[in-house]
């Protein structure tokens, strides 16, 4: 972060500033007493399952030279000394101050959002952009309102690029993510039915999304894709710059051919670029051209691009595949909506393998009205593609179950479960030698922890085979 006074500091964020020491500079911020380092303004935040203004001791202690707080609390900084601002609202305050020290860097933001693809893009496009010039990138996939402005903050004015992801379950949030960061590239990756219980329907994730483009910079571009008719209306809608992308004939940056690898794919763009894409599923190939449609949008020669991706990995729980024991595991349960997993299934049903294909599916979350329909299509979807065993995991993922035997899947072949922990090593001894085993489920749901039920499982396994 380029430091800042608290004079500064305190006018951006409309606080009343107490000073301790007159001279010090903000030097960052943290919102974690866990991580404070010196020179830090801590803000005080209310969460779920801590507040932050019990920490702030903790984060004087630890170097922080001021923090922010709610008016609403009574500080009592045990004869610590630091220099205060008083807020109505801290979360509000973080973004004014990213707001306001964004205004001040000299970086070209892009700011990507959609319903499924952020976090991969986001890192695909650091990836290509970090090639050319220092870039920023959101750690993991911190999207919110304390995602967002934490990333902010890392920028400084050596870096060229900032590739900031946003994240939305409720109208409004996009507005005022774009607000902050008041992106020059705007990105739609796509829209489908996700988070339906905050945004409505799938207008609501339209208008939504489309929140983005209200705080574009001026002669800032829409980058979005072609292949999806809700950017489109966007698109169509949006008077400035745009670029699009996808396998459509109209899109600028087109992908004209596909030739599946063993690791991969090698993707050809606009017909003359040939692309290698060392990471497995067909949604990805479509996260590659939001990557590079948004350095062509940056003004970038993309023959200059070709070949850096061959280096590029997933983040982790995307696709993610190990064997453990005698089956493959592919781990692909950062999150479930269901055009992800028809994304998931899809590269299920196509994939090579010696043996059985299993689905692990878990509840797709804050799905709202249209839970159970959209389950059920899931099950429907299992039954007719090549799925030789599905599980269950959850209340909602149980209408899966139900559709898939409802539409042939024989019965023998499905089983649900209420939670992870009922799954019990009876149940995974069913699994084959060579089996592909595809795990997916919401993040809540927390599927990974069959990962480590399998290792247990197989290393049992392993141990009492030494025996004899
Ligand atoms: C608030 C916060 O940052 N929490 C993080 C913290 O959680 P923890 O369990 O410790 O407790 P609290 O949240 O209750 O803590 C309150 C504050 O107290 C601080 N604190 C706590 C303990 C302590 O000893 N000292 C302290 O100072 C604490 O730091 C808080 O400030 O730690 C967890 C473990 O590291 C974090 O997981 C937790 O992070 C929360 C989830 C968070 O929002 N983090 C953002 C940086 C972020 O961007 N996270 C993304 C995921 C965001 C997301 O889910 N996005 C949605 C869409 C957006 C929906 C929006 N409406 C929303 O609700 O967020 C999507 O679909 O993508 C990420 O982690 O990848
Ligand atoms: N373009 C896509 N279309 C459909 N599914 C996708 C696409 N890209 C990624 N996925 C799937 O979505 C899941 C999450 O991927 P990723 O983290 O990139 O998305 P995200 O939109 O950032 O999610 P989140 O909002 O939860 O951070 C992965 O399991 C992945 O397989
Ligand atoms: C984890 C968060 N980014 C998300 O995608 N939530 C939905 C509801 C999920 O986990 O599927």
């Amino acid at each position: 972060m380029e430091t800042i006074s608290f004079e500064e500091a305190a006018k951006a964020v409309n606080g009343q500033l107490t000073f301790a020491d007159k001279n010090a500079r903000i030097r960052g911020v943290s919102t974690d007493s866990r991580n404070v380092q010196n020179g830090d303004l801590f803000f005080a935040i209310p969460g779920e399952h801590f507040n932050g203004h019990q920490f702030i001791v903790q984060a004087i202690d630890d170097g922080a030279i001021g923090v922010v707080v709610s008016r609403e609390h009574t500080l009592d900084l045990k004869g610590r000394s630091s220099s205060i601002i008083q807020v109505a609202n801290t979360i509000t305050a973080l973004g004014d101050l990213a707001k306001y020290y964004r205004q001040k860097l000299g970086t070209r933001i892009i700011g990507i959002t959609g319903s499924n693809g952020k976090t991969t893009t986001k890192e695909m496009t650091y990836h290509l952009l970090s090639c050319f010039s220092p870039t920023v990138k959101s750690q993991k996939s911190f999207n919110n309102f304390i995602g967002v402005p934490i990333t902010i903050f890392e920028i400084e004015n050596k870096h060229r690029y900032g590739v900031l992801e946003m994240g939305t379950n409720a109208p409004g949030e996009i507005l005022r993510l774009s607000e902050i960061s008041n992106p020059e590239i705007a990105v739609i990756v796509n829209i489908s039915k996700t988070h339906l219980e905050g945004l409505g329907s799938i207008e609501g994730v339209a208008r939504a999304k489309g929140e983005i483009l209200e705080n574009i910079r001026t002669g800032g571009v829409f980058v979005y894709n072609i292949d999806n008719p809700w950017c489109i209306t966007i698109a169509d809608r949006y008077k400035g710059k745009s670029v699009s992308f996808g396998f459509n004939h109209h899109a600028q940056i087109r992908c004209t051919d596909v030739k599946k690898k063993n690791t991969g794919y090698m993707i050809t763009i606009n017909g003359y670029l040939d692309v290698y894409i060392p990471i497995p599923g067909d949604h990805n190939i479509n996260n590659c051209l939001a990557s590079f449609a948004i350095c062509y949008a940056l003004g970038h020669d993309l023959r200059d691009l070709k070949d850096a991706l061959s280096s590029f990995k997933l983040p982790s729980m995307r696709m993610e595949q190990q064997c453990i024991g005698n089956i493959t595991v592919i781990n692909d349960a950062y999150n479930a909506n269901p055009e992800s997993v028809n994304a998931a299934l899809q590269y299920l049903g196509e994939i090579n393998t010696r043996n059985r294909r299993v689905f692990i599916c878990g509840d797709m979350l804050e799905l709202g009205k249209e839970s159970y329909q959209l389950h059920r299509e899931v099950g429907e979807k299992v039954a007719r593609l090549n799925i030789d065993a599905l599980w269950t995991v959850g209340e909602h993922a149980c209408d899966i179950a139900r559709a898939a035997k409802l539409s042939g899947m024989p019965e023998s072949r499905i089983m649900s479960f209420k939670e992870v922990a009922d799954i019990s090593a009876s149940e995974i001894n069913t699994l084959k030698e060579d089996d592909t085993v595809l795990i997916k489920g919401s993040r809540g749901m927390h599927m990974e922890k069959i990962i480590e039920k399998f290792r247990e499982f197989f290393l049992k396994q392993e141990l009492s085979h030494n025996c004899f």
